[in-house]
């Protein structure tokens, strides 16, 4: 549901929040993560105002679960150790922190306080297209010394093909060895989600992030149920059961979207320009406001280069393209 958030411009109920849990432990699904999409403390003019304040939705998914663990996301500056520190005392019990893929250092304390408080740490390295296997792996071993015990490939704009998919995650893989797990997070800006986390897992990753229905930034996440389908097929167990999660993305977790997440210009063009999909709705808005083509606002965006975080600077290249 984090990355769904964006999908539904953060937008979620209680009642969304405890359907959704309850069809997905029920499916066998290990972690549910709910957080404002940008993390914890992302609820901001900037990003988008929650409908419902997230710990509030924390408390509220802890309460729903009764197999699945529940995770919350953070990046920080956009959310602050009390944040953790609250996620933590509300019940959620796997802090993952998200930092561009080459800013790992910003992370330490967070892991640090983390591991204090109990909980299970993972790492999300954004933006792991934009960087060669082997920095990415020196980012990684920053994150595992901190104190984090999963380590994240993050494919935020959908723009990793297949091998460089599993060049990144071999790369993790030999770094950390029995140090800290490796784990994939797609999108889906170049269908090819449940591909990219099949080559994932034979590369050694050990968690794979997804969503129901896609339901996330861009054209959305690796679609879970497609990807537990795969994998039953190849004879690789997830402990997630292929008719019940089909069941879930249908019929609980489709009518609280919006819309689907659709493989259309623009988020074709996130994959292909490598832009942070989270980017899209921004991008849609600005659009209109100024009257300009939301591709073109991505396209410059990945000319640019921008990370997460840098929201702004998409204002700037509309007023740019409205005056052109
Ligand atoms: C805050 C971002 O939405 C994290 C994420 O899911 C990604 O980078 O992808
Ligand atoms: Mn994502």
């Amino acid at each position: 549901m984090r990355d769904g958030s964006h999908a539904k411009r953060h937008q979620f109920t209680t009642v969304d929040v405890t359907a959704i849990v309850r069809a997905l432990d029920d499916a066998g699904v290990p972690v549910i993560e709910v957080t404002h999409g940008d993390g914890l403390g992302g609820s901001s003019f900037t990003y988008g105002f929650s409908h419902t304040p997230e710990q509030e939705l924390i408390k509220t998914a802890v309460l729903a679960a009764v197999r699945a663990r529940i995770a919350f996301l953070m990046l920080p500056g956009v959310g602050v150790l009390d944040d953790i520190r609250a996620a933590a005392g509300n019940g959620a019990s796997v802090c993952r922190i998200a930092t561009h893929c080459t800013e790992a250092d910003i992370a330490v304390q967070h892991f640090g306080m983390a591991r204090e408080l109990g909980l299970e740490t993972v790492g999300f390295l954004m933006m792991s297209h934009s960087i060669p296997p082997e920095r990415l792996a020196e980012q990684a071993r920053i994150m595992a010394d901190a104190g984090c015990q999963c380590v994240y490939v993050v494919d935020s704009a959908g723009a990793l093909v297949l091998d460089q998919v599993s060049d990144r995650v071999a790369a993790l893989v030999t770094e950390l060895g029995d140090d800290a797990q490796v784990g994939f997070h797609g999108h889906e800006n170049l269908g090819l989600g449940v591909a990219n986390s099949v080559l994932a897992y034979r590369a050694g990753a050990k968690q794979i992030d997804g969503s129901t229905r896609r339901f996330g930034a861009g054209a959305g996440n690796t679609p879970v149920e497609a990807f537990v389908g795969v994998c039953d097929k190849l004879g690789i167990r997830t402990g997630v059961d292929f008719f019940k999660i089909v069941d879930a993305a249908e019929d609980v977790v489709r009518p609280v979207m919006t819309d689907e997440c659709k493989l259309d210009r623009m988020s074709l063009t996130m994959g292909y320009a490598g832009v942070y999909s989270s980017f899209l709705m921004h991008a849609w808005t600005l659009a209109e406001r100024y009257g300009v083509s939301g591709a073109e606002i991505l396209v410059k965006a990945g000319e640019r280069r921008l990370v997460g975080g840098q929201e702004d600077p998409l204002i700037t290249i509309a007023r740019e393209l409205s005056n052109k």
